[in-house]
Protein backbone atom coordinates (compact mmCIF):
# COMPACT_ATOMS: atom_id res chain seq x y z
CA UNK A 1 0.00 0.00 0.00
CA UNK A 2 2.72 2.50 0.99
CA UNK A 3 4.26 1.74 -2.27
CA UNK A 4 1.56 2.36 -4.14
CA UNK A 5 0.73 5.22 -2.09
CA UNK A 6 4.20 6.75 -2.93
CA UNK A 7 3.84 6.26 -6.86
CA UNK A 8 0.30 7.74 -6.65
CA UNK A 9 1.82 11.25 -4.99
CA UNK A 10 5.11 11.00 -7.50
CA UNK A 11 2.55 11.13 -10.17
CA UNK A 12 0.45 13.67 -9.02
CA UNK A 13 3.65 15.69 -8.12
CA UNK A 14 5.27 15.45 -11.35
CA UNK A 15 1.81 16.35 -12.71
CA UNK A 16 1.21 19.86 -10.64
CA UNK A 17 5.17 20.53 -11.46
CA UNK A 18 4.19 20.44 -15.29
CA UNK A 19 0.74 22.29 -14.86
CA UNK A 20 3.13 25.26 -13.06
CA UNK A 21 5.36 24.85 -15.29
CA UNK A 22 3.22 25.70 -18.44
CA UNK A 23 1.66 28.62 -16.48
CA UNK A 24 4.70 30.01 -15.44
CA UNK A 25 6.40 29.74 -19.31
CA UNK A 26 3.41 31.22 -20.85
CA UNK A 27 3.16 34.54 -18.48
CA UNK A 28 7.05 34.95 -19.15
CA UNK A 29 6.59 34.39 -23.14
CA UNK A 30 3.97 37.51 -22.41
CA UNK A 31 5.72 39.72 -20.53
CA UNK A 32 9.19 39.55 -21.76
CA UNK A 33 10.51 41.77 -24.80
CA UNK A 34 13.94 39.96 -26.61
CA UNK A 35 16.75 42.35 -26.06
CA UNK A 36 17.77 42.26 -29.75
CA UNK A 37 15.65 41.45 -32.99
CA UNK A 38 16.63 40.49 -36.32
CA UNK A 39 15.51 42.34 -38.93
CA UNK A 40 15.03 40.55 -42.60
CA UNK A 41 15.13 43.28 -45.21
CA UNK A 42 12.37 41.94 -47.91
CA UNK A 43 11.89 45.25 -50.31
CA UNK A 44 14.24 44.33 -53.19
CA UNK A 45 12.69 41.86 -53.58
CA UNK A 46 8.78 41.74 -51.38
CA UNK A 47 9.14 45.47 -52.77
CA UNK A 48 10.10 45.58 -56.14
CA UNK A 49 8.63 42.44 -57.33
CA UNK A 50 5.56 44.28 -57.01
CA UNK A 51 6.02 47.88 -59.54
CA UNK A 52 4.05 48.04 -62.76
CA UNK A 53 7.31 49.96 -64.07
CA UNK A 54 10.51 48.13 -64.61
CA UNK A 55 12.83 49.06 -61.71
CA UNK A 56 16.18 49.49 -63.42
CA UNK A 57 18.87 46.87 -62.46
CA UNK A 58 21.18 49.76 -61.05
CA UNK A 59 18.40 51.53 -58.66
CA UNK A 60 17.74 47.53 -57.16
CA UNK A 61 21.80 47.38 -56.66
CA UNK A 62 22.42 50.89 -54.92
CA UNK A 63 19.05 50.01 -53.24
CA UNK A 64 20.76 46.70 -51.68
CA UNK A 65 24.22 48.40 -51.22
CA UNK A 66 22.37 51.68 -49.21
CA UNK A 67 20.33 49.21 -47.15
CA UNK A 68 23.74 47.39 -46.18
CA UNK A 69 25.06 50.51 -45.36
CA UNK A 70 22.20 50.95 -43.27
CA UNK A 71 23.49 48.17 -40.67
CA UNK A 72 20.35 45.37 -41.96
CA UNK A 73 21.93 42.42 -41.44
CA UNK A 74 19.50 40.71 -43.90
CA UNK A 75 18.81 41.78 -47.28
CA UNK A 76 16.53 39.68 -49.04
CA UNK A 77 18.30 40.98 -52.70
CA UNK A 78 15.69 38.96 -55.39
CA UNK A 79 14.34 36.03 -56.84
CA UNK A 80 15.05 33.08 -59.08
CA UNK A 81 11.34 32.68 -59.93
CA UNK A 82 10.61 32.09 -63.77
CA UNK A 83 10.55 35.68 -65.76
CA UNK A 84 6.88 34.56 -67.68
CA UNK A 85 5.54 34.95 -63.26
CA UNK A 86 7.19 37.80 -62.33
CA UNK A 87 8.82 39.99 -64.70
CA UNK A 88 9.81 42.49 -61.99
CA UNK A 89 12.61 39.89 -60.46
CA UNK A 90 13.94 38.73 -64.13
CA UNK A 91 17.58 40.43 -63.66
CA UNK A 92 18.09 38.50 -60.86
CA UNK A 93 21.45 37.39 -61.93
CA UNK A 94 22.65 41.05 -62.81
CA UNK A 95 21.48 41.94 -59.41
CA UNK A 96 23.44 39.51 -57.81
CA UNK A 97 26.74 40.25 -59.18
CA UNK A 98 26.19 43.81 -58.96
CA UNK A 99 25.79 44.14 -55.00
CA UNK A 100 28.71 44.86 -52.94
CA UNK A 101 28.61 42.12 -50.67
CA UNK A 102 28.95 43.25 -46.80
CA UNK A 103 30.86 40.72 -44.81
CA UNK A 104 28.15 40.92 -41.99
CA UNK A 105 24.98 40.89 -44.34
CA UNK A 106 23.33 38.42 -45.70
CA UNK A 107 21.79 38.51 -49.10
CA UNK A 108 18.89 35.30 -48.92
CA UNK A 109 17.41 35.10 -52.73
CA UNK A 110 13.76 33.12 -53.08
CA UNK A 111 13.94 29.52 -55.21
CA UNK A 112 10.27 27.74 -55.52
CA UNK A 113 12.41 24.72 -57.01
CA UNK A 114 15.20 23.02 -57.82
CA UNK A 115 15.81 24.97 -60.96
CA UNK A 116 15.77 28.36 -59.55
CA UNK A 117 17.77 27.01 -56.54
CA UNK A 118 20.62 26.28 -59.24
CA UNK A 119 20.24 29.65 -60.81
CA UNK A 120 20.65 31.28 -57.60
CA UNK A 121 23.82 29.31 -56.47
CA UNK A 122 25.38 29.95 -59.94
CA UNK A 123 24.54 33.74 -59.14
CA UNK A 124 26.40 33.78 -56.14
CA UNK A 125 23.56 32.96 -53.59
CA UNK A 126 24.85 31.75 -50.03
CA UNK A 127 21.30 31.66 -48.61
CA UNK A 128 17.62 30.77 -50.20
CA UNK A 129 14.24 30.65 -49.29
CA UNK A 130 11.26 28.37 -50.02
CA UNK A 131 8.24 29.59 -50.05
CA UNK A 132 4.96 27.90 -49.06
CA UNK A 133 1.28 28.58 -48.70
CA UNK A 134 -1.16 27.39 -45.67
CA UNK A 135 -4.03 28.06 -48.45
CA UNK A 136 -4.13 25.63 -51.29
CA UNK A 137 -5.56 28.04 -53.86
CA UNK A 138 -3.33 30.94 -53.00
CA UNK A 139 -0.46 28.20 -53.40
CA UNK A 140 -1.91 26.60 -56.67
CA UNK A 141 -2.20 30.41 -57.74
CA UNK A 142 1.16 31.79 -56.49
CA UNK A 143 3.37 28.80 -57.84
CA UNK A 144 1.08 26.67 -59.77
CA UNK A 145 1.05 23.44 -57.29
CA UNK A 146 -0.82 22.16 -54.20
CA UNK A 147 0.82 22.45 -50.84
CA UNK A 148 1.80 18.42 -50.70
CA UNK A 149 3.06 19.34 -54.41
CA UNK A 150 5.02 21.91 -53.17
CA UNK A 151 6.68 20.62 -50.04
CA UNK A 152 7.93 17.89 -53.09
CA UNK A 153 9.55 20.56 -54.97
CA UNK A 154 11.15 21.61 -51.50
CA UNK A 155 12.25 18.69 -50.56
CA UNK A 156 14.62 18.79 -53.86
CA UNK A 157 15.87 22.08 -53.06
CA UNK A 158 16.16 20.95 -49.57
CA UNK A 159 18.84 18.00 -50.64
CA UNK A 160 20.72 19.88 -53.15
CA UNK A 161 20.80 22.93 -50.53
CA UNK A 162 22.55 20.13 -47.84
CA UNK A 163 24.83 19.07 -50.04
CA UNK A 164 25.70 22.77 -51.17
CA UNK A 165 25.67 23.45 -47.41
CA UNK A 166 23.72 26.03 -48.35
CA UNK A 167 20.99 27.69 -45.64
CA UNK A 168 17.67 27.20 -46.41
CA UNK A 169 14.65 29.73 -44.56
CA UNK A 170 10.99 28.62 -45.48
CA UNK A 171 8.47 30.77 -45.67
CA UNK A 172 4.67 30.37 -45.05
CA UNK A 173 2.34 32.36 -46.95
CA UNK A 174 -1.23 33.27 -45.34
CA UNK A 175 -1.22 32.71 -42.24
CA UNK A 176 -3.54 35.15 -40.97
CA UNK A 177 -6.39 34.78 -44.07
CA UNK A 178 -6.08 34.33 -48.10
CA UNK A 179 -7.47 36.33 -50.75
CA UNK A 180 -9.26 32.91 -52.17
CA UNK A 181 -9.98 31.07 -49.40
CA UNK A 182 -10.82 33.60 -46.30
CA UNK A 183 -9.77 32.47 -43.06
CA UNK A 184 -6.93 30.01 -42.73
CA UNK A 185 -7.18 27.63 -39.75
CA UNK A 186 -4.24 28.02 -37.32
CA UNK A 187 -3.40 24.29 -37.37
CA UNK A 188 -2.88 24.14 -40.85
CA UNK A 189 -0.55 26.97 -40.31
CA UNK A 190 1.60 25.17 -37.67
CA UNK A 191 1.50 22.04 -40.10
CA UNK A 192 3.12 23.66 -42.90
CA UNK A 193 5.55 25.26 -40.84
CA UNK A 194 6.30 21.82 -38.80
CA UNK A 195 6.91 20.66 -42.24
CA UNK A 196 8.90 23.10 -43.63
CA UNK A 197 11.09 23.12 -40.21
CA UNK A 198 11.37 19.30 -40.33
CA UNK A 199 12.77 19.43 -44.15
CA UNK A 200 15.55 21.61 -42.72
CA UNK A 201 14.64 25.04 -42.99
CA UNK A 202 16.84 27.04 -40.35
CA UNK A 203 13.71 29.44 -39.75
CA UNK A 204 9.66 29.83 -40.56
CA UNK A 205 8.78 33.19 -41.73
CA UNK A 206 4.89 33.20 -41.19
CA UNK A 207 3.18 35.52 -43.53
CA UNK A 208 -0.05 38.25 -43.44
CA UNK A 209 0.53 38.25 -47.10
CA UNK A 210 -2.68 40.18 -47.27
CA UNK A 211 -1.94 41.94 -44.15
CA UNK A 212 -5.63 41.46 -42.27
CA UNK A 213 -4.56 39.90 -39.08
CA UNK A 214 -4.99 41.52 -36.07
CA UNK A 215 -3.36 41.22 -32.37
CA UNK A 216 -5.71 38.46 -31.29
CA UNK A 217 -5.40 35.87 -34.18
CA UNK A 218 -1.73 36.63 -34.34
CA UNK A 219 -1.55 35.05 -30.77
CA UNK A 220 -4.03 32.34 -31.94
CA UNK A 221 -2.13 31.57 -34.84
CA UNK A 222 1.28 31.70 -32.66
CA UNK A 223 -0.09 29.69 -30.02
CA UNK A 224 -0.66 26.44 -32.35
CA UNK A 225 2.81 27.48 -34.51
CA UNK A 226 5.16 27.73 -31.01
CA UNK A 227 3.33 24.13 -30.20
CA UNK A 228 5.56 22.39 -33.56
CA UNK A 229 8.60 24.90 -34.20
CA UNK A 230 10.63 26.47 -31.85
CA UNK A 231 9.97 29.96 -31.18
CA UNK A 232 13.49 31.08 -32.03
CA UNK A 233 12.69 29.50 -35.37
CA UNK A 234 10.06 31.89 -36.50
CA UNK A 235 9.76 34.87 -37.88
CA UNK A 236 6.96 37.04 -38.54
CA UNK A 237 6.47 38.97 -41.89
CA UNK A 238 3.61 41.25 -42.01
CA UNK A 239 2.29 43.20 -44.52
CA UNK A 240 0.15 46.63 -43.89
CA UNK A 241 -2.73 46.63 -45.46
CA UNK A 242 -5.09 47.32 -42.51
CA UNK A 243 -3.09 49.33 -40.12
CA UNK A 244 -2.31 46.20 -38.18
CA UNK A 245 1.04 45.32 -38.61
CA UNK A 246 3.35 46.90 -36.05
CA UNK A 247 0.41 45.96 -33.08
CA UNK A 248 1.07 42.30 -34.60
CA UNK A 249 4.96 42.49 -34.88
CA UNK A 250 4.32 43.63 -30.54
CA UNK A 251 2.23 40.38 -30.21
CA UNK A 252 4.69 38.35 -31.89
CA UNK A 253 8.31 39.68 -29.70
CA UNK A 254 5.68 39.45 -26.73
CA UNK A 255 5.31 35.89 -27.20
CA UNK A 256 9.35 35.32 -27.94
CA UNK A 257 9.79 36.00 -31.83
CA UNK A 258 13.12 38.07 -32.35
CA UNK A 259 13.11 37.75 -35.97
CA UNK A 260 10.72 40.38 -38.08
CA UNK A 261 10.83 40.68 -41.81
CA UNK A 262 10.19 44.56 -43.23
CA UNK A 263 10.43 46.71 -45.89
CA UNK A 264 12.11 50.01 -46.20
CA UNK A 265 9.14 52.98 -47.01
CA UNK A 266 6.82 50.27 -46.55
CA UNK A 267 7.57 48.79 -50.72
CA UNK A 268 5.68 45.73 -51.59
CA UNK A 269 2.34 43.52 -52.11
CA UNK A 270 2.79 40.18 -53.80
CA UNK A 271 1.21 39.55 -57.29
CA UNK A 272 -0.71 36.67 -56.46
CA UNK A 273 -2.53 38.18 -53.30
CA UNK A 274 -4.87 41.03 -55.51
CA UNK A 275 -5.19 43.95 -53.05
CA UNK A 276 -1.92 42.97 -50.77
CA UNK A 277 -0.56 46.33 -49.68
CA UNK A 278 2.72 46.52 -48.81
CA UNK A 279 5.03 45.50 -45.92
CA UNK A 280 5.54 46.89 -42.33
CA UNK A 281 7.95 49.72 -43.37
CA UNK A 282 11.34 48.85 -42.16
CA UNK A 283 11.54 52.66 -40.25
CA UNK A 284 8.68 51.91 -38.31
CA UNK A 285 9.70 48.56 -37.09
CA UNK A 286 13.00 50.06 -36.26
CA UNK A 287 11.49 53.37 -35.05
CA UNK A 288 9.19 51.09 -32.47
CA UNK A 289 12.25 48.95 -31.44
CA UNK A 290 14.82 51.39 -30.68
CA UNK A 291 11.61 52.97 -28.55
CA UNK A 292 11.71 49.90 -26.83
CA UNK A 293 15.08 49.70 -26.13
CA UNK A 294 15.78 46.82 -28.19
CA UNK A 295 18.88 46.55 -30.31
CA UNK A 296 19.08 46.03 -33.93
CA UNK A 297 22.24 47.25 -35.08
CA UNK A 298 20.27 49.45 -38.11
CA UNK A 299 21.10 53.08 -38.59
CA UNK A 300 17.55 55.09 -38.45
CA UNK A 301 18.89 58.08 -40.95
CA UNK A 302 20.87 56.14 -42.87
CA UNK A 303 17.52 53.60 -43.41
CA UNK A 304 15.68 56.83 -44.01
CA UNK A 305 18.05 57.93 -47.08
CA UNK A 306 17.48 54.63 -48.59
CA UNK A 307 14.11 55.14 -48.49
CA UNK A 308 14.37 58.15 -49.55
CA UNK A 309 16.19 57.27 -52.97
CA UNK A 310 14.13 54.36 -53.69
CA UNK A 311 10.99 56.81 -53.67
CA UNK A 312 12.49 59.59 -55.29
CA UNK A 313 13.55 56.13 -57.86
CA UNK A 314 9.76 55.31 -58.09
CA UNK A 315 8.27 58.78 -57.90
CA UNK A 316 5.93 58.26 -55.20
CA UNK A 317 5.36 58.98 -51.45
CA UNK A 318 7.30 56.83 -48.36
CA UNK A 319 4.71 54.49 -46.78
CA UNK A 320 6.87 55.10 -43.58
CA UNK A 321 5.13 56.67 -41.29
CA UNK A 322 8.36 57.96 -39.11
CA UNK A 323 9.89 58.93 -43.09
CA UNK A 324 6.57 60.91 -43.28
CA UNK A 325 6.60 62.80 -39.68
CA UNK A 326 10.80 63.25 -40.35
CA UNK A 327 9.95 64.82 -43.08
CA UNK A 328 7.40 67.40 -41.99
CA UNK A 329 10.06 68.60 -39.01
C1 LIG B 1 7.17 28.06 -59.45
C2 LIG B 1 6.92 28.36 -60.91
C3 LIG B 1 8.22 28.43 -61.67
C4 LIG B 1 6.09 27.23 -61.46
O1 LIG B 1 5.58 27.59 -62.73
P1 LIG B 1 5.14 26.48 -63.79
O2 LIG B 1 4.67 27.19 -65.01
O3 LIG B 1 4.21 25.52 -63.13
O4 LIG B 1 6.57 25.77 -63.99
P2 LIG B 1 7.08 24.69 -64.97
O5 LIG B 1 8.02 23.83 -64.18
O6 LIG B 1 5.95 24.04 -65.72
O7 LIG B 1 7.94 25.56 -66.01
C5 LIG B 1 7.34 26.51 -66.87
C6 LIG B 1 8.43 27.39 -67.45
O8 LIG B 1 9.07 28.14 -66.39
C7 LIG B 1 10.46 27.81 -66.35
N1 LIG B 1 10.87 27.80 -64.95
C8 LIG B 1 10.48 26.95 -63.99
N2 LIG B 1 11.07 27.27 -62.83
C9 LIG B 1 11.83 28.35 -63.07
C10 LIG B 1 12.68 29.13 -62.25
N3 LIG B 1 12.84 28.88 -60.97
N4 LIG B 1 13.31 30.16 -62.82
C11 LIG B 1 13.16 30.44 -64.14
N5 LIG B 1 12.37 29.74 -64.96
C12 LIG B 1 11.71 28.69 -64.42
C13 LIG B 1 10.56 26.47 -67.02
O9 LIG B 1 11.86 26.27 -67.50
C14 LIG B 1 9.54 26.60 -68.11
O10 LIG B 1 10.06 27.42 -69.13
P3 LIG B 1 9.58 27.26 -70.68
O11 LIG B 1 9.89 25.84 -71.01
O12 LIG B 1 8.10 27.56 -70.67
O13 LIG B 1 10.38 28.29 -71.39
C15 LIG B 1 6.12 29.69 -61.10
O14 LIG B 1 4.84 29.52 -60.58
C16 LIG B 1 6.78 30.85 -60.43
O15 LIG B 1 7.85 31.28 -60.84
N6 LIG B 1 6.12 31.42 -59.38
C17 LIG B 1 6.72 32.49 -58.61
C18 LIG B 1 5.66 33.37 -58.06
C19 LIG B 1 6.28 34.43 -57.19
O16 LIG B 1 7.45 34.76 -57.28
N7 LIG B 1 5.46 35.01 -56.32
C20 LIG B 1 5.87 36.05 -55.44
C21 LIG B 1 6.73 35.55 -54.30
S1 LIG B 1 5.82 34.79 -52.97
C22 LIG B 1 5.42 36.06 -51.96
O17 LIG B 1 5.58 37.19 -52.36
C23 LIG B 1 4.97 35.79 -50.58
C24 LIG B 1 6.07 36.04 -49.54
C25 LIG B 1 7.25 35.09 -49.74
O18 LIG B 1 6.59 37.35 -49.66
C26 LIG B 1 5.54 35.87 -48.12
C27 LIG B 1 4.18 36.52 -47.86
O19 LIG B 1 4.03 37.75 -47.99
O20 LIG B 1 3.29 35.77 -47.52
Amino acid sequence: NSVLWATVSQWRWEKTRKIWCCILAGVSMVNSLPQQVTLVEVGPRDGLQNEKAVVPTEVKIQLINMLSEAGLPVVEATSFVSPKWVPQMSDHVEVMQGIQKYPHVRYPVLAPNLKGFQAAVAAGAREVAIFGAASELFSKKNINCSIEESLQRFSEVMKAAGEANIPVRGYVSCVLGCPYEGKVAPLKVADVAKKLYAMGCYEISLGDTIGVGTPGNMREMLSAVVREVPVSALAVHCHDTYGQALANILVALQMGVSVVDSSVAGLGGCPYAQGASGNVATEDVVYMLHGLGIHTGVDLPKLMDAGAFICRALNRKSGSKVSQAACKL
